[in-house]
């Protein structure tokens, strides 16, 4: 099975190659090797290939940069996925985001309900889910983090070394989710030839802060950390973006785990697997 991954060098794409099958025969591209804001390059690459399937794990996530760069968000959501759609014989594989949904649900978003984005980011993903064929694989996941990655872990153990004290939303609720988990989910439901709309992140539920607060605890247990500094729950009003991020946008992930059969790990056992690979290489 050959196997196309674009965004290669990005958190998933890393998870991906780590996790892959031994059957799959990888083709992994970065920016270097096709921007995916050219659909000819896009067309080019993938007649080049000649993939089974595509896992497309490039993506634009700078969610704030987005709201002033909407049309590149655009470009890379949206129409890159317009154009691998255009261009391949085989199956896509996409991967998408919490964002797309407004967050004023009360209970956790099962995967066909209604979509409401309420950023440019958001809507760029949006719009990339609606060049899917009905044979392709969606999958949705959320705050996602990996060893290595630019993400919310990373940031704050950086500054959790360098401030006296944070502040953290504690109104925006949802799940984090763990890269190698969501990769090993992916390729299961490639094994499984799913096709449709899929959730996947870390099971149980968090707010940032409570993200946080489980970051600083895991971390200075393992030494990544010397002091503990004092963080506060703030409400979202109280920390300004340039997006407007959902006030709840848990997955309901219950159909994914359905099909595999398998169990759903923790985000704090996730986190804490993470930190001890991090604090291996320090
Ligand atoms: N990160 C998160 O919290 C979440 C992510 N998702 C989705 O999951 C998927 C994977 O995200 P994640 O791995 O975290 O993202 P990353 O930002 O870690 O990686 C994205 C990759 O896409 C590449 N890329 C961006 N623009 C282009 C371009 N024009 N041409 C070629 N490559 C490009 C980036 O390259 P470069 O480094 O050179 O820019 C980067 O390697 C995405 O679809 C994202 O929307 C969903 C929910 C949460
Ligand atoms: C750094 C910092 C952030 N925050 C808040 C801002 C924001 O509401 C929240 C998370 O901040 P981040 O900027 O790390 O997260 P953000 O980039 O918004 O994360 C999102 O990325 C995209 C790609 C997705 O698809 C989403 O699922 C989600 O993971 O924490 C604080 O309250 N205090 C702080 O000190
Ligand atoms: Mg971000």
């Amino acid at each position: 099975m050959k196997v196309l991954i674009t965004g290669a060098n990005g958190q998933l794409g890393r998870g991906l190659i780590a996790t892959a099958p031994a059957e799959a025969d990888l083709h992994p591209v970065t920016r270097n090797d096709c921007d995916l804001a050219d659909a000819s390059a896009v067309a080019a690459l993938v007649e080049q290939v000649a993939p089974d399937l595509v896992i497309n794990a490039a993506a634009y996530t700078a969610v704030d940069k987005a709201e002033s760069d909407e049309d590149t968000a655009r470009a890379i959501n949206a129409r890159a996925v317009a154009a691998l759609v255009a261009a391949l014989r085989g199956k896509l594989v996409h991967v998408s985001t919490d964002f797309v949904f407004d967050g004023t649900a009360s209970r956790a978003y099962r995967p066909d309900d209604s979509r409401n984005p309420i950023s440019a980011y958001g809507r760029s993903k949006a719009e990339g889910e609606d060049h899917l064929r009905d044979s392709d694989l969606l999958v949705r996941t959320a705050w996602v983090y990996t060893a290595g990655g630019a993400n919310f872990v990373r940031t704050m153990l950086r500054l959790m070394a360098e401030k006296p004290a944070l502040s953290v939303v504690a109104d925006q609720i949802g799940a984090p989710t763990w890269a190698p988990g969501l990769a090993r989910t992916i390729w299961g439901l490639v094994a499984k030839d799913a096709s449709g709309t899929f959730h996947h992140s870390d099971a149980g539920v968090a707010s940032w802060y409570d993200f946080a607060v489980a970051i600083q605890e895991e971390a200075l247990a393992l030494g990544l950390l010397e002091e503990a500094i004092p963080i506060t729950p703030i409400p979202t009003s109280a920390y300004p973006t340039p997006a407007a991020r959902p006030a709840f946008s848990l997955l309901d992930c219950s159909k994914t785990r359905e099909l595999l059969g398998d169990g759903h790990t923790h985000w704090r056992s996730n986190l804490r697997t993470l930190l001890k690979e991090e604090a291996s290489h320090v």
